[in-house]
Protein backbone atom coordinates (compact mmCIF):
# COMPACT_ATOMS: atom_id res chain seq x y z
CA UNK A 1 0.00 0.00 0.00
CA UNK A 2 1.46 3.40 -1.03
CA UNK A 3 2.04 5.40 2.35
CA UNK A 4 -0.37 8.06 3.17
CA UNK A 5 -0.58 11.56 2.12
CA UNK A 6 -0.39 13.23 6.05
CA UNK A 7 -1.94 16.64 4.01
CA UNK A 8 -4.92 14.72 2.64
CA UNK A 9 -6.69 11.84 4.37
CA UNK A 10 -9.94 12.63 3.39
CA UNK A 11 -11.96 13.99 0.43
CA UNK A 12 -12.79 17.06 2.28
CA UNK A 13 -9.27 17.79 3.04
CA UNK A 14 -8.38 17.00 -0.73
CA UNK A 15 -11.33 19.70 -1.65
CA UNK A 16 -9.71 22.24 0.48
CA UNK A 17 -6.30 21.44 -0.86
CA UNK A 18 -7.43 22.31 -4.35
CA UNK A 19 -9.38 25.05 -3.93
CA UNK A 20 -6.03 27.42 -3.95
CA UNK A 21 -4.36 25.72 -7.08
CA UNK A 22 -7.41 26.17 -9.56
CA UNK A 23 -7.95 29.60 -10.79
CA UNK A 24 -11.29 31.41 -9.80
CA UNK A 25 -12.75 30.90 -13.05
CA UNK A 26 -12.46 26.89 -13.13
CA UNK A 27 -12.83 26.35 -9.43
CA UNK A 28 -16.09 28.27 -9.53
CA UNK A 29 -17.08 26.24 -12.80
CA UNK A 30 -16.38 22.82 -10.80
CA UNK A 31 -17.55 23.50 -7.88
CA UNK A 32 -20.89 25.23 -8.15
CA UNK A 33 -24.51 23.73 -8.29
CA UNK A 34 -27.29 25.91 -10.21
CA UNK A 35 -29.00 28.37 -8.53
CA UNK A 36 -28.86 28.39 -5.10
CA UNK A 37 -26.79 25.10 -4.72
CA UNK A 38 -29.63 23.38 -2.87
CA UNK A 39 -29.89 19.78 -5.03
CA UNK A 40 -25.45 20.11 -4.70
CA UNK A 41 -25.76 20.37 -1.16
CA UNK A 42 -28.30 17.84 -0.71
CA UNK A 43 -26.53 15.77 -2.51
CA UNK A 44 -23.92 15.36 -0.48
CA UNK A 45 -25.73 15.63 2.68
CA UNK A 46 -28.66 13.26 2.40
CA UNK A 47 -26.48 10.28 3.32
CA UNK A 48 -26.89 11.26 6.94
CA UNK A 49 -30.28 9.92 7.07
CA UNK A 50 -29.32 6.42 6.14
CA UNK A 51 -27.54 4.90 9.07
CA UNK A 52 -25.63 1.11 8.43
CA UNK A 53 -26.13 -1.67 10.97
CA UNK A 54 -23.24 -3.55 11.23
CA UNK A 55 -23.31 -6.98 11.50
CA UNK A 56 -20.20 -8.65 13.71
CA UNK A 57 -18.23 -11.90 14.25
CA UNK A 58 -18.53 -13.24 10.50
CA UNK A 59 -14.76 -13.77 10.05
CA UNK A 60 -13.88 -10.24 7.88
CA UNK A 61 -9.98 -11.05 7.43
CA UNK A 62 -10.78 -11.56 3.49
CA UNK A 63 -12.66 -8.65 1.90
CA UNK A 64 -13.27 -8.75 -2.02
CA UNK A 65 -14.13 -5.21 -2.86
CA UNK A 66 -14.18 -5.72 -6.51
CA UNK A 67 -17.13 -5.93 -9.09
CA UNK A 68 -17.83 -6.93 -12.77
CA UNK A 69 -18.78 -3.81 -15.26
CA UNK A 70 -18.85 -4.12 -18.66
CA UNK A 71 -17.61 -7.46 -18.46
CA UNK A 72 -14.49 -6.72 -16.49
CA UNK A 73 -13.47 -6.48 -13.32
CA UNK A 74 -13.34 -2.88 -11.48
CA UNK A 75 -11.32 -3.36 -8.36
CA UNK A 76 -14.33 -1.30 -6.25
CA UNK A 77 -17.64 -0.05 -7.44
CA UNK A 78 -16.60 2.83 -8.11
CA UNK A 79 -15.87 4.51 -11.30
CA UNK A 80 -14.98 8.41 -12.23
CA UNK A 81 -18.47 9.89 -13.77
CA UNK A 82 -17.29 12.33 -16.87
CA UNK A 83 -16.72 15.64 -16.31
CA UNK A 84 -16.05 18.73 -19.17
CA UNK A 85 -12.68 19.81 -19.91
CA UNK A 86 -10.24 18.69 -17.29
CA UNK A 87 -7.06 20.82 -18.38
CA UNK A 88 -8.89 23.49 -16.64
CA UNK A 89 -7.51 21.44 -13.74
CA UNK A 90 -4.28 20.34 -14.54
CA UNK A 91 -2.31 20.35 -17.84
CA UNK A 92 -2.85 16.79 -18.68
CA UNK A 93 -5.78 16.58 -17.72
CA UNK A 94 -7.82 13.26 -19.14
CA UNK A 95 -4.75 12.01 -19.94
CA UNK A 96 -3.62 12.22 -16.04
CA UNK A 97 -7.05 10.81 -15.35
CA UNK A 98 -6.58 7.92 -17.53
CA UNK A 99 -3.69 6.93 -16.37
CA UNK A 100 -5.01 7.12 -12.78
CA UNK A 101 -7.81 5.17 -13.73
CA UNK A 102 -5.90 2.22 -15.28
CA UNK A 103 -3.60 2.45 -12.50
CA UNK A 104 -6.25 1.94 -10.05
CA UNK A 105 -8.12 -0.90 -12.06
CA UNK A 106 -11.25 1.55 -12.32
CA UNK A 107 -13.72 2.37 -14.92
CA UNK A 108 -13.16 5.49 -16.57
CA UNK A 109 -16.28 8.07 -17.85
CA UNK A 110 -14.65 10.57 -20.76
CA UNK A 111 -16.83 13.55 -21.28
CA UNK A 112 -18.11 14.24 -25.09
CA UNK A 113 -16.73 17.95 -24.59
CA UNK A 114 -13.01 16.57 -23.11
CA UNK A 115 -9.82 18.45 -23.67
CA UNK A 116 -8.14 15.25 -24.47
CA UNK A 117 -9.06 12.98 -27.53
CA UNK A 118 -11.10 10.09 -27.23
CA UNK A 119 -8.46 7.94 -28.84
CA UNK A 120 -6.03 9.28 -26.70
CA UNK A 121 -7.81 8.18 -23.78
CA UNK A 122 -8.51 4.89 -24.75
CA UNK A 123 -5.13 3.92 -25.92
CA UNK A 124 -4.14 4.97 -22.41
CA UNK A 125 -6.70 2.79 -20.36
CA UNK A 126 -6.32 -0.33 -23.00
CA UNK A 127 -4.37 -3.25 -22.20
CA UNK A 128 -1.73 -2.62 -24.62
CA UNK A 129 -1.41 1.33 -23.73
CA UNK A 130 0.18 3.59 -21.20
CA UNK A 131 1.68 0.64 -19.21
CA UNK A 132 3.80 2.28 -16.57
CA UNK A 133 7.39 1.85 -16.16
CA UNK A 134 6.34 1.04 -12.30
CA UNK A 135 3.40 -1.33 -12.78
CA UNK A 136 3.90 -2.95 -16.35
CA UNK A 137 1.12 -5.68 -15.04
CA UNK A 138 -1.70 -3.21 -14.83
CA UNK A 139 -4.87 -4.52 -16.92
CA UNK A 140 -6.67 -2.20 -18.87
CA UNK A 141 -9.69 -1.03 -17.95
CA UNK A 142 -12.99 -0.47 -19.95
CA UNK A 143 -13.92 3.11 -20.94
CA UNK A 144 -17.52 4.83 -21.57
CA UNK A 145 -18.31 7.92 -23.82
CA UNK A 146 -20.91 10.02 -22.31
CA UNK A 147 -23.11 11.16 -25.21
CA UNK A 148 -24.52 14.94 -25.55
CA UNK A 149 -26.68 13.99 -28.44
CA UNK A 150 -26.62 17.00 -30.72
CA UNK A 151 -29.37 18.16 -32.82
CA UNK A 152 -26.82 17.98 -36.08
CA UNK A 153 -26.86 13.96 -36.01
CA UNK A 154 -24.22 13.65 -38.21
CA UNK A 155 -21.81 14.90 -35.85
CA UNK A 156 -22.92 13.24 -32.70
CA UNK A 157 -22.46 9.88 -34.97
CA UNK A 158 -19.48 10.47 -36.70
CA UNK A 159 -18.35 10.74 -32.55
CA UNK A 160 -19.96 7.43 -31.83
CA UNK A 161 -18.33 5.60 -34.45
CA UNK A 162 -14.96 6.79 -33.66
CA UNK A 163 -15.57 5.32 -29.92
CA UNK A 164 -17.02 2.34 -31.23
CA UNK A 165 -13.96 2.29 -32.87
CA UNK A 166 -11.60 3.21 -30.18
CA UNK A 167 -13.06 0.07 -28.20
CA UNK A 168 -15.55 2.05 -25.74
CA UNK A 169 -17.89 -0.31 -24.05
CA UNK A 170 -20.83 1.87 -23.62
CA UNK A 171 -22.19 5.26 -24.64
CA UNK A 172 -23.99 7.14 -21.61
CA UNK A 173 -26.57 9.45 -23.02
CA UNK A 174 -26.91 12.14 -20.63
CA UNK A 175 -30.67 12.83 -20.44
CA UNK A 176 -30.83 15.84 -18.01
CA UNK A 177 -29.81 18.25 -20.27
CA UNK A 178 -32.69 19.62 -22.02
CA UNK A 179 -31.33 23.19 -21.08
CA UNK A 180 -28.15 23.96 -19.43
CA UNK A 181 -28.96 24.76 -15.75
CA UNK A 182 -28.22 28.61 -14.25
CA UNK A 183 -25.15 28.26 -12.79
CA UNK A 184 -24.34 31.91 -11.47
CA UNK A 185 -21.08 31.99 -11.22
CA UNK A 186 -20.48 30.45 -14.62
CA UNK A 187 -22.45 33.45 -15.33
CA UNK A 188 -20.92 36.26 -13.86
CA UNK A 189 -17.52 34.89 -14.67
CA UNK A 190 -18.55 34.64 -18.55
CA UNK A 191 -16.78 31.42 -18.14
CA UNK A 192 -15.11 30.23 -21.81
CA UNK A 193 -12.31 28.07 -22.20
CA UNK A 194 -9.30 29.45 -22.27
CA UNK A 195 -7.94 30.06 -26.16
CA UNK A 196 -4.88 27.68 -25.28
CA UNK A 197 -6.96 24.50 -24.53
CA UNK A 198 -9.37 22.25 -27.05
CA UNK A 199 -12.89 20.93 -26.53
CA UNK A 200 -10.70 17.67 -28.76
CA UNK A 201 -13.36 15.40 -29.55
CA UNK A 202 -14.45 18.65 -32.06
CA UNK A 203 -11.36 20.00 -33.73
CA UNK A 204 -12.47 22.40 -36.26
CA UNK A 205 -12.50 20.73 -39.68
CA UNK A 206 -11.87 22.74 -42.85
CA UNK A 207 -14.85 22.29 -44.88
CA UNK A 208 -17.61 21.81 -42.34
CA UNK A 209 -16.06 25.34 -40.99
CA UNK A 210 -17.99 28.62 -41.60
CA UNK A 211 -15.80 30.89 -43.28
CA UNK A 212 -16.90 33.80 -41.20
CA UNK A 213 -16.04 32.06 -38.06
CA UNK A 214 -13.01 33.72 -36.37
CA UNK A 215 -9.54 31.81 -36.83
CA UNK A 216 -9.54 30.89 -32.65
CA UNK A 217 -8.38 28.13 -30.65
CA UNK A 218 -11.11 29.01 -28.31
CA UNK A 219 -14.61 26.86 -29.43
CA UNK A 220 -16.18 29.11 -27.30
CA UNK A 221 -15.96 31.85 -29.80
CA UNK A 222 -18.27 32.50 -32.33
CA UNK A 223 -19.29 35.16 -35.12
CA UNK A 224 -22.82 37.27 -34.22
CA UNK A 225 -23.87 35.55 -37.08
CA UNK A 226 -23.68 32.23 -35.45
CA UNK A 227 -23.79 33.66 -31.83
CA UNK A 228 -26.53 31.51 -29.75
CA UNK A 229 -27.90 33.10 -26.80
CA UNK A 230 -25.45 34.09 -23.94
CA UNK A 231 -24.91 31.71 -20.90
CA UNK A 232 -27.17 34.44 -18.80
CA UNK A 233 -30.34 34.47 -21.45
CA UNK A 234 -29.96 31.06 -23.02
CA UNK A 235 -32.88 29.55 -22.24
CA UNK A 236 -34.85 32.93 -21.20
CA UNK A 237 -38.18 31.83 -22.74
CA UNK A 238 -37.16 32.41 -26.75
CA UNK A 239 -38.19 30.06 -29.48
CA UNK A 240 -35.64 26.97 -30.05
CA UNK A 241 -33.17 27.70 -32.96
CA UNK A 242 -30.78 24.61 -34.04
CA UNK A 243 -27.67 25.37 -32.98
CA UNK A 244 -24.78 26.31 -36.12
CA UNK A 245 -21.26 26.90 -36.02
CA UNK A 246 -18.64 25.33 -34.20
CA UNK A 247 -19.13 23.01 -31.73
CA UNK A 248 -18.72 24.89 -27.80
CA UNK A 249 -20.84 23.50 -24.72
CA UNK A 250 -23.31 26.06 -24.89
CA UNK A 251 -24.06 25.89 -27.78
CA UNK A 252 -24.51 22.46 -28.36
CA UNK A 253 -24.33 20.22 -25.36
CA UNK A 254 -28.09 20.97 -24.20
CA UNK A 255 -30.75 19.76 -26.77
CA UNK A 256 -34.42 20.58 -25.57
CA UNK A 257 -35.33 18.41 -28.39
CA UNK A 258 -34.42 14.48 -27.20
CA UNK A 259 -37.52 12.12 -26.99
CA UNK A 260 -37.63 8.65 -26.25
CA UNK A 261 -38.79 7.57 -28.85
CA UNK A 262 -36.93 8.86 -31.60
CA UNK A 263 -33.86 9.37 -30.41
CA UNK A 264 -33.02 6.42 -28.18
CA UNK A 265 -34.14 4.17 -31.00
CA UNK A 266 -31.57 6.12 -33.55
CA UNK A 267 -28.96 5.78 -31.22
CA UNK A 268 -28.94 1.98 -30.21
CA UNK A 269 -29.04 1.63 -33.92
CA UNK A 270 -25.76 3.56 -34.37
CA UNK A 271 -24.22 1.88 -31.23
CA UNK A 272 -25.16 -1.56 -32.49
CA UNK A 273 -24.54 -4.79 -30.42
CA UNK A 274 -20.66 -3.23 -29.88
CA UNK A 275 -21.22 -0.57 -27.62
CA UNK A 276 -23.91 -0.50 -24.64
CA UNK A 277 -26.47 2.34 -24.60
CA UNK A 278 -27.18 3.98 -20.93
CA UNK A 279 -28.99 7.05 -20.35
CA UNK A 280 -27.41 9.40 -17.55
CA UNK A 281 -29.65 11.45 -15.63
CA UNK A 282 -32.46 9.10 -14.61
CA UNK A 283 -34.54 9.76 -11.42
CA UNK A 284 -37.77 8.92 -11.34
CA UNK A 285 -39.49 5.63 -11.62
CA UNK A 286 -41.74 6.02 -14.53
CA UNK A 287 -38.34 7.17 -16.45
CA UNK A 288 -36.75 4.15 -15.70
CA UNK A 289 -39.46 1.86 -16.89
CA UNK A 290 -39.72 4.13 -19.91
CA UNK A 291 -35.70 3.24 -20.50
CA UNK A 292 -36.41 -0.08 -20.01
CA UNK A 293 -39.07 -0.14 -22.10
CA UNK A 294 -36.88 1.96 -25.15
CA UNK A 295 -34.02 -1.13 -24.23
CA UNK A 296 -31.68 1.09 -22.94
CA UNK A 297 -28.91 -1.51 -21.10
CA UNK A 298 -28.41 0.47 -17.96
CA UNK A 299 -29.19 3.64 -15.92
CA UNK A 300 -27.39 6.30 -14.22
CA UNK A 301 -29.76 7.92 -11.54
CA UNK A 302 -27.76 11.54 -11.30
CA UNK A 303 -28.97 15.50 -11.36
CA UNK A 304 -25.34 15.97 -12.86
CA UNK A 305 -24.15 16.94 -9.34
CA UNK A 306 -26.94 19.35 -8.76
CA UNK A 307 -26.08 21.65 -11.65
CA UNK A 308 -29.07 21.60 -13.46
CA UNK A 309 -32.26 21.45 -11.60
CA UNK A 310 -32.12 22.87 -8.45
CA UNK A 311 -34.79 21.54 -5.77
CA UNK A 312 -34.61 18.04 -7.51
CA UNK A 313 -34.61 15.13 -5.21
CA UNK A 314 -31.40 14.22 -3.99
CA UNK A 315 -29.72 11.11 -6.12
CA UNK A 316 -29.60 9.00 -2.85
CA UNK A 317 -33.06 9.52 -1.98
CA UNK A 318 -34.76 9.23 -5.85
CA UNK A 319 -32.87 5.83 -5.89
CA UNK A 320 -34.83 3.60 -4.05
CA UNK A 321 -38.02 4.26 -6.43
CA UNK A 322 -35.79 3.65 -9.56
CA UNK A 323 -34.81 0.47 -7.79
CA UNK A 324 -38.01 -0.20 -7.69
CA UNK A 325 -39.45 0.58 -10.45
CA UNK A 326 -36.36 -1.54 -12.50
CA UNK A 327 -37.07 -4.59 -10.36
CA UNK A 328 -33.36 -5.86 -11.53
CA UNK A 329 -34.00 -5.78 -15.61
CA UNK A 330 -30.89 -3.88 -16.01
CA UNK A 331 -28.06 -2.44 -13.91
CA UNK A 332 -28.76 1.01 -12.16
CA UNK A 333 -25.60 3.06 -10.90
CA UNK A 334 -25.89 6.11 -8.99
CA UNK A 335 -23.29 9.41 -9.20
CA UNK A 336 -23.76 12.97 -7.10
CA UNK A 337 -22.28 14.03 -3.33
CA UNK A 338 -20.83 10.80 -2.72
CA UNK A 339 -17.61 11.41 -0.48
CA UNK A 340 -17.07 9.33 1.53
CA UNK A 341 -16.52 5.16 1.35
CA UNK A 342 -19.42 4.96 3.45
CA UNK A 343 -21.48 6.48 0.90
CA UNK A 344 -20.51 4.16 -1.72
CA UNK A 345 -21.85 1.04 1.00
CA UNK A 346 -25.16 3.00 1.68
CA UNK A 347 -25.91 3.42 -2.07
CA UNK A 348 -25.09 -0.15 -2.75
CA UNK A 349 -27.07 -1.44 0.41
CA UNK A 350 -30.11 1.00 -1.83
CA UNK A 351 -29.59 -1.32 -4.58
CA UNK A 352 -27.02 0.14 -6.72
CA UNK A 353 -24.82 -1.61 -8.29
CA UNK A 354 -22.38 0.79 -8.97
CA UNK A 355 -21.36 4.27 -8.06
CA UNK A 356 -19.68 7.44 -9.98
CA UNK A 357 -17.64 9.95 -8.62
CA UNK A 358 -17.66 13.92 -10.01
CA UNK A 359 -16.04 16.70 -8.54
CA UNK A 360 -13.59 14.40 -5.67
CA UNK A 361 -12.02 13.48 -9.17
CA UNK A 362 -11.62 16.89 -10.54
CA UNK A 363 -10.17 18.27 -6.85
CA UNK A 364 -7.39 15.13 -7.05
CA UNK A 365 -6.41 16.47 -10.71
CA UNK A 366 -5.96 20.07 -9.68
CA UNK A 367 -4.23 18.97 -6.25
CA UNK A 368 -1.41 16.50 -8.36
CA UNK A 369 -2.03 15.68 -11.52
CA UNK A 370 -2.42 11.81 -12.20
CA UNK A 371 -1.37 11.17 -8.33
CA UNK A 372 -3.78 13.30 -6.93
CA UNK A 373 -6.30 10.85 -8.96
CA UNK A 374 -4.84 8.00 -7.37
CA UNK A 375 -5.37 9.40 -4.11
CA UNK A 376 -9.00 10.45 -4.79
CA UNK A 377 -9.70 6.77 -6.03
CA UNK A 378 -7.50 5.20 -3.09
CA UNK A 379 -9.28 7.26 -0.66
CA UNK A 380 -12.78 6.08 -1.24
CA UNK A 381 -11.33 2.71 -2.18
CA UNK A 382 -10.24 2.11 1.30
CA UNK A 383 -12.52 3.67 3.30
CA UNK A 384 -15.01 1.26 0.89
CA UNK A 385 -13.02 -2.26 1.71
CA UNK A 386 -12.87 -0.73 5.98
CA UNK A 387 -16.59 0.08 6.01
CA UNK A 388 -17.41 -3.69 4.22
CA UNK A 389 -15.15 -5.03 7.12
CA UNK A 390 -16.74 -3.14 10.15
CA UNK A 391 -19.83 -3.51 8.74
CA UNK A 392 -19.47 -7.68 8.60
CA UNK A 393 -19.58 -7.70 4.56
CA UNK A 394 -16.90 -9.36 2.39
CA UNK A 395 -18.18 -9.35 -1.05
CA UNK A 396 -19.83 -6.22 -2.79
CA UNK A 397 -22.55 -9.21 -3.55
CA UNK A 398 -23.17 -9.38 0.23
CA UNK A 399 -24.09 -5.53 0.84
CA UNK A 400 -27.83 -5.20 1.08
CA UNK A 401 -31.02 -3.30 2.71
CA UNK A 402 -30.89 -5.10 5.74
CA UNK A 403 -27.35 -3.16 6.31
CA UNK A 404 -29.38 0.13 6.59
CA UNK A 405 -32.19 1.58 8.37
CA UNK A 406 -33.19 5.34 7.90
CA UNK A 407 -33.20 8.12 10.47
CA UNK A 408 -35.87 10.61 9.74
CA UNK A 409 -35.79 14.22 11.05
CA UNK A 410 -37.68 13.46 14.62
CA UNK A 411 -35.25 10.86 15.38
CA UNK A 412 -37.43 8.11 14.22
CA UNK A 413 -35.22 4.95 12.73
CA UNK A 414 -36.65 3.01 10.22
CA UNK A 415 -35.55 -0.70 9.02
CA UNK A 416 -35.63 -0.47 5.43
C1 LIG B 1 -17.18 20.42 -13.72
C2 LIG B 1 -18.15 19.35 -14.09
C3 LIG B 1 -18.31 19.02 -15.41
C4 LIG B 1 -19.22 18.03 -15.78
N1 LIG B 1 -19.32 17.69 -17.09
C5 LIG B 1 -20.20 16.75 -17.44
C6 LIG B 1 -20.32 16.36 -18.80
O1 LIG B 1 -19.60 16.83 -19.65
N2 LIG B 1 -21.26 15.45 -19.10
C7 LIG B 1 -22.08 14.88 -18.15
O2 LIG B 1 -22.95 14.07 -18.46
N3 LIG B 1 -21.96 15.20 -16.85
C8 LIG B 1 -21.03 16.11 -16.49
N4 LIG B 1 -20.91 16.42 -15.18
C9 LIG B 1 -21.71 15.69 -14.17
C10 LIG B 1 -20.96 14.44 -13.68
O3 LIG B 1 -20.87 13.47 -14.67
C11 LIG B 1 -21.63 13.81 -12.47
O4 LIG B 1 -22.99 13.55 -12.78
C12 LIG B 1 -21.57 14.67 -11.21
O5 LIG B 1 -20.39 15.40 -11.17
C13 LIG B 1 -21.68 13.77 -9.97
O6 LIG B 1 -21.72 14.55 -8.83
P1 LIG B 1 -20.45 14.85 -7.88
O7 LIG B 1 -19.62 15.87 -8.60
O8 LIG B 1 -21.09 15.38 -6.67
O9 LIG B 1 -19.71 13.55 -7.65
C14 LIG B 1 -19.99 17.40 -14.79
C15 LIG B 1 -19.83 17.73 -13.45
C16 LIG B 1 -18.90 18.70 -13.09
C17 LIG B 1 -18.74 19.00 -11.65
C1 LIG C 1 -19.99 20.49 -21.54
C2 LIG C 1 -20.74 20.97 -20.33
C3 LIG C 1 -22.19 21.16 -20.53
C4 LIG C 1 -20.31 20.14 -19.20
C5 LIG C 1 -21.30 19.87 -18.16
O1 LIG C 1 -22.07 18.96 -18.25
C6 LIG C 1 -21.30 20.65 -16.97
O2 LIG C 1 -20.61 21.67 -16.90
O3 LIG C 1 -22.06 20.29 -16.06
Amino acid sequence: MPPHDLNCLTIAELEALAYTRMDKQTRDYYNEGADSGSTLQENSSAYAKYRIRPRVLRDVSAIDTSTSIFGHKNSVPIGVAPTAMQRLAHHEGEEATARACRNMGVVMGLSSFSTTTLEDVANICSDDGGASDEKPDVQGVPNALQLYLFEDREESRRLIERAKKAGFRAVFLTVDTPYLGRRNLEIRNQFKLPPHFKVANFAPDEEKQDPSAPNDDSRDVQTPRQRRPSIASHHDGEKHVPPSGPVTFHTHAANPTLSWDRDITWLKGICGPEMQVWVKGIATGEDAELAIRHGVDGIVVSNHGGRQLDGAMATIDALPEVIGAVRGRIPVHVDGGIRHGTDVFKALALGADFVWIGRPVLWGLAYKGQEGVELCLRLLADEFRLCMGLAGTVKVGDIGKEYLVKIDKSGFVARL
